[in-house]
């Protein structure tokens, strides 16, 4: 019997770099916005007792000849148990004959590819802002996407500060802790108006329900990634926020029907941030821009081939 490979987290670990993950992840949202990936709006079973969902994302890369399904738990609350929001695996198929090739371990899997979505819609949107003057970026959460987030952006530009806020103050101190001796810039700040009001990039990485960025502390000039709230009625930030942005989107048809932030203000959403990399939508002459993250199908696809084809190369060369 053919036994089927388990990629691990440790695995996953050493193959996945931002170096090769975010262009990789930027042919997935070319990709998708070209009409090249069958992805069908998740699936989200809800688990009403429990308050948690439980979701299920497939995808179909026609330019990669590249299928997966990744299945995902969300419980909003788990931090008040110590317990991390998400859990979820990768089935990563044989396009052709519809064989399981591997299940891939894929929390860092999600960690990487969504911080890697931010980072190339920071750098695609923020070109005009002169991304060379950007110093300051803020990160609002201190979990596992605001690590992933500063690792990720860290890696196409150098902000000499990082100010990171979070609900409560010791878990967004001990990220500070964690990341400084490879971020000396970091720092965190007790107060979230502080923490952005000067940032050139800001990335919302939190299990709020209220809006935890208001517009009326943005700067002039300012690009911000939303990667929170994908509930219809959660938000991460005020409408306030999202009108004084131009607004960009993984997928029109997720973000319309999954997103808080842009159903509730009902802001008029711009583009796609795939799009925008196929160069069919010009950056408009708003100087705040806005990428509201959902994740999707499309990335964890493009991860869990990478993934899978460093695994394939390391067993040849043992
Ligand atoms: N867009 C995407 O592709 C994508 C992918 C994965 C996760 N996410 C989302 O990103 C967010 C962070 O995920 P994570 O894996 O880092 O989770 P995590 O549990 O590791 O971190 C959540 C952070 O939110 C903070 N928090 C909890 N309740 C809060 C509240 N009421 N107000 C403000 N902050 C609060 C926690 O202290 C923690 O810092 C979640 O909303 C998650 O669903 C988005
Ligand atoms: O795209 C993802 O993987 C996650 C799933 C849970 C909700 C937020 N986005």
């Amino acid at each position: 019997m053919l036994r089927i490979p388990l990629i691990t987290e440790s695995q996953v670990k050493k193959f996945l770099t931002y170096r090769e993950l975010i262009p990789a992840i930027k042919k997935a949202l070319k990709d998708f916005s070209n009409g090249h990936v069958m992805q069908p709006l998740r699936q989200v079973t809800s688990v009403e007792k429990h308050q948690g969902y439980l979701l299920s994302m497939a995808a179909y890369n026609q330019q990669q000849d590249s299928l997966s399904l990744k299945v995902i738990s969300l419980y909003p609350h788990n931090h008040k148990k110590n317990l991390p929001m998400h859990e979820c695996k990768v089935f990563h198929f044989d396009a052709s004959t519809g064989q399981l090739l591997a299940i891939i371990e894929a929390e860092t899997l999600t960690h990487m590819r969504t911080a890697a979505a931010s980072a190339a819609a920071t750098e695609k949107l923020l070109q005009c802002l002169a991304p060379k003057n950007a110093k300051i970026l803020a990160v609002l959460g201190a979990g596992d996407q605001a690590r992933s987030h500063v690792y990720a952006l860290m890696s196409i530009h150098q902000y000499e500060k990082i100010f990171v806020w979070n609900h409560t103050e010791e878990k967004g101190r001990k990220l500070v802790e964690e990341l400084k001796p490879v971020f000396p810039g970091i720092e965190f700040c007790p107060n979230v108006e502080q923490a952005v009001s000067n940032a050139d990039v800001i990335t919302t990485v939190t299990a709020s329900f209220q809006p935890v960025l208001l517009g009326k502390w943005l700067k002039e000039a300012v690009h911000i990634n939303c990667v929170g709230a994908c509930r219809p009625d959660w938000r991460e930030l005020d409408d306030d926020c999202m009108n004084k942005c131009d607004v960009y989107v993984d997928s029109y048809i997720g973000a319309t029907a999954e997103s808080g932030d842009i159903i509730l203000s009902k802001v008029k959403v711009r583009a796609e941030v795939g799009e925008v990399i196929a160069g069919k939508v010009t950056k408009g002459k708003n100087t705040r821009t806005l990428f509201k993250s959902l994740g999707m199908a499309a990335e964890d696809v493009a991860a869990a081939s990478l993934v899978l084809q460093h695994y394939q190369n390391k067993q040849q060369d043992s």
